[in-house]
């Protein structure tokens, strides 16, 4: 087996579609585990992959393996699996506030520890994941946990310090941008649009939106006046969302996010 899960949920999930569309792995390279049945029925079902319930198979088996449970459920999984990890395997985290440090402490010996923090974007192959390592993963392991993590969208390395602003800023932050999305086809649908063909409209927008942002290079202020006409619509709805505090909620709600991945 090339890769392994532990926990199948969202995120495993999102990875998973993320490996297998891409053609980096075949279904039959990939193995999970999960506590709950049915979470190992439904990746089995969604992506062919093998499944367990047992979380040290996975760890016997596969040469690289991601530690996809909630943060508070990281405890108990490393003490479970600490003594069959291999000093050649890959550990892959992607809990928010575990540090390198924290990590190690659990395992408590020599382990390759590759910390991320990815996003559901994953699932389409747009993903955004930050990693950082510990001293024992060499530059071709690193290269190695990279090629992984770029097959379901874009991979940056980062200073450790970075991995709590990561959380806000592209791990979490899919959350806000669907609120952002529902809210527009909320206005559209009252406006009188079907509520089908407005999440198309408001979807495409946003992605057209952030493609812009990507592709220019210009600032987005400058591209947001370049859709505000003098004395036209755009300004007005503008004027309204600064009056609401758009600007300050997204900031606000972001510190929020953050301050609580430091506390985790
Ligand atoms: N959902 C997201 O957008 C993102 C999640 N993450 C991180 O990914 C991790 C997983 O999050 P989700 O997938 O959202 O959670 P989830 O709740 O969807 O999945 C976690 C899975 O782990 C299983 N599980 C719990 N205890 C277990 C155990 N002892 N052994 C085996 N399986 C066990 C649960 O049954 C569940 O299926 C978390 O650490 C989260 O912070 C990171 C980035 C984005
Ligand atoms: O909500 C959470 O805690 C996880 C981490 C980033 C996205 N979801």
């Amino acid at each position: 087996m090339k890769l392994g899960f532990i926990g199948t949920g969202n995120m495993a999930g999102a990875i998973m579609g993320g490996v297998i569309k891409s053609g980096l792995f075949k279904p039959e390279e990939i193995i999970g585990a999960d506590l709950l049945e049915a979470g190992r029925e439904k990746v089995k079902t969604l992506y062919g992959i093998h499944v367990t319930a047992d979380n040290k198979e996975v760890v016997e088996k596969a040469e690289t393996i991601i530690l996809s449970v909630k943060p508070q459920f990281y405890e108990s999984v490393i003490a479970e699996i600490k003594d069959v990890v291999k000093p050649e395997q890959i550990v892959i985290t992607i809990a928010p506030g575990k540090t390198l440090e924290w990590l190690a402490k659990q395992f408590g010996k020599d382990v390759k520890l590759v910390r991320t923090m990815p996003n559901t974007p994953a699932m389409v192959g747009e993903g955004m994941t930050a990693a950082c390592r510990n001293e024992f993963v060499t530059d071709e392991e690193l290269e190695g946990a990279k090629k992984i993590l770029s097959a379901f969208g874009k991979v940056e390395v980062v200073s450790e310090h970075l991995m709590d602003v990561v959380v806000s800023v592209s791990g979490s932050s899919p959350a806000y941008v669907f609120m952002f999305i529902e809210a527009m086809a909320d206005a559209a649908v009252a406006d009188g649009m079907p509520r089908a063909q407005a999440y198309q409209f408001a979807a495409q927008a946003v992605l057209g939106s952030a493609k812009m942002v990507l592709e220019t290079g210009k600032h987005p202020g400058e591209l947001k006046d370049m859709v505000c006409s003098p004395g036209g619509t755009t300004i007005e709805a503008v004027r309204v969302l600064e009056e609401k505090g758009l600007r300050s909620a997204v900031i606000e709600a972001m510190k929020a996010c953050t301050d609580i991945a430091k506390k985790m």
